[in-house]
């Protein structure tokens, strides 16, 4: 048995999504920020927020918006880490570094995949070019992180493809929104739980 895979679901809205999502036993739940479907308002993060337990990982999930807004949501609502899916700069990493915030860099795969920490990040995310669409991109021929560094293979998983993900592309944990949505931006809490099983499932026995 391996190292247990970490188990990301994003783009949770609602007080009924984050319950499923920790009795399911995710390790992190991603709260939308940036220009979305899925992007929700401070006062609801906040609610969200204050029913996780210490141990889940809650993510504010933001893109190219200015560091004090990302600043203020993040402080004003109580949410421990910063995923950041634009074009910010190392500079911009380091201005939320001191903050002890945990930094996932998410990156659309087009051509090569980047290097795992260029701009500092604890973990680094490998997406579909446009995040939350539910795309799987294309992994062929592509050199992914060396095993055991921290990063989530995302894009267009679901309860049905997520073991099979896993066992080829080896990743250290995986990343799910649309795959647990019976429409845009409402989440199932079946499809969660499936979900959440299928992925650790897939880990334990390769
Ligand atoms: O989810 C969004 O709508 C979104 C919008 C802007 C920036 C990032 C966004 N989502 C980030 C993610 O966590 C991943 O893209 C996601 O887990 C993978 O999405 P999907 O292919 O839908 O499973």
């Amino acid at each position: 048995m391996g190292t247990p895979l970490f188990v990301k679901v994003c783009g949770l809205r609602t007080e009924r999504d984050v319950d499923a999502a920790v009795e399911a036993g995710a390790d992190a739940i991603g709260l939308v920020f940036a220009p979305s479907p899925r992007r929700i308002d401070a006062a609801t993060a906040r609610r969200l927020a204050a029913r996780v337990p210490d141990g889940v990982l809650t993510v504010g999930v933001f893109r190219d918006q200015p560091l004090d807004e990302v600043r203020a949501l993040l402080d004003g609502t109580g949410t421990r880490a910063v995923q950041l899916h634009g074009q910010e700069d190392l500079a911009y990493y380091d201005a939320l570094r001191p903050d002890g915030r945990t930094l996932l860099r998410g990156v659309a795969v087009k051509d090569a995949v980047p290097r795992h920490g260029e701009r500092g990040e604890d973990i680094l995310l490998l997406d579909a070019p446009v995040p939350g669409a539910g795309e799987v991109w294309d992994r062929t021929g592509k050199q992914l992180p060396a095993p055991g560094l921290p990063w989530l293979l995302a894009g267009g998983l679901d309860p049905r493809n997520v073991a099979e993900a896993v066992r080829t592309a080896r990743p250290w944990g995986v990343d799910v929104s649309s795959g647990i949505e019976i429409s845009r931006g409402v989440k199932s809490p079946e499809l969660i739980a499936a979900f959440v099983a299928a992925a650790r499932g897939a880990r334990t026995m390769s």
